[in-house]
């Protein structure tokens, strides 16, 4: 099409690096199943809650952490049962999450969900996971899904929350008036393209553009800066507990 721009036609990119496909479920329109109530059930409750709180959810679980408890007591679709997994607990559902420590059960589950051709995500273990969960920037109604490719939660969660302090909360408000905007402009959709393109050309202008050995050099004194401030934090410490030993 020829409203399309380069980036979106070039695949030479895809063949490296992470070839998961992003995807924003309307899961409040969904069921899902979570098998387990510990602190990893807890942690996946909190994600799918968080941001879709209307999603019907059936929990199924021995034992339940009280903090699942109190946090399904807070939402209209969590249906809490408190016994073992069973095959037809996978009926009607459309997404299946486990957060189990039993390995065979969750090799269990997972081939039960393929045989019905149900996505599942068993924490922890990538290598049963049809889809993973991601660390998500929102601000108002714009969300940032953010993946490493399995190699670093820890830093996706870092990311997510640099984005979160950083980004403004103003954004939301030019996000409702682009929306405004859109809703008014009369014509096809190639002219419309083109002058949401021209109202929002400030944002990628050519003086806001970081040229690519200007980005070089930010990240090698970026990089040299946080070993130097390592060091000296180190040893800093290191005199202080030689101190006080
Ligand atoms: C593959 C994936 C599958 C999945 O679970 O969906 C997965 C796998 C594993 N996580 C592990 C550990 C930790 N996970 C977190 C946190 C989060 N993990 C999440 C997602 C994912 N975790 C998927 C990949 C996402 C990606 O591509 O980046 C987040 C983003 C979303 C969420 O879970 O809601 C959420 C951050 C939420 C936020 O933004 O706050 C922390 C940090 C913390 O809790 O503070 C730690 C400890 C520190 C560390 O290890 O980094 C281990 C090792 C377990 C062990 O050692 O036994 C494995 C297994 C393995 O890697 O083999
Ligand atoms: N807690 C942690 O910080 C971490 C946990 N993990 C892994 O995540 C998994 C879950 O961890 P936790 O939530 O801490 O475990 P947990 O032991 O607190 O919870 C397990 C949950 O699964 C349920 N369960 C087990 N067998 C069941 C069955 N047959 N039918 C129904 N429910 C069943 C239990 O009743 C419980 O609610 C484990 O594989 C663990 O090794 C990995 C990294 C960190």
């Amino acid at each position: 099409m020829s409203v399309l721009s380069k980036e979106h036609t070039n695949l030479s990119s895809v063949t490296i690096g992470n070839q998961l496909f992003p995807v924003f479920l309307k899961l409040n329109e969904l069921k899902v199943l979570l098998v387990g109530a510990g602190n990893i059930g807890l942690e996946k409750l909190n994600a799918l809650l968080a941001n879709s709180p209307e999603t019907q959810i059936s929990i199924v679980a021995e034992r339940f952490l009280p903090e699942v408890i109190d946090l399904a007591g807070k939402f209209p679709g969590i249906y809490s049962n408190y016994r073992k997994f069973q095959p037809s607990d996978l009926d009607g559902q459309d997404l299946i999450v486990i957060a189990t420590g039993d390995n065979v059960l969750n090799a269990e589950i997972r081939s039960l969900a393929r045989e019905r051709h149900l996505l599942i995500n068993v924490a922890d273990k990538p290598e049963l996971c049809d889809f993973y969960l991601g660390s998500i920037v929102k601000k108002g109604d714009l969300k940032i899904g953010i993946s490493t490719n399995g190699k670093s939660p820890t830093i996706a969660k870092r990311l997510k929350e640099v984005f979160q302090e950083n980004l403004p909360d103003e954004l939301d408000i030019s996000l409702q008036q682009m929306n405004q905007l859109r809703n008014t402009l009369k014509g096809d959709f190639a002219h419309k393209v083109t002058e949401l393109n021209k109202v929002t050309a400030s944002l990628v202008g050519a003086d806001t553009k970081i040229s690519a050995p200007e980005k070089r050099k930010w990240i090698l004194w970026g990089t040299a800066l946080g070993i130097i401030l390592s060091l000296v934090l180190y040893s800093v410490f290191s005199i202080f507990v030689n101190l006080y030993k």
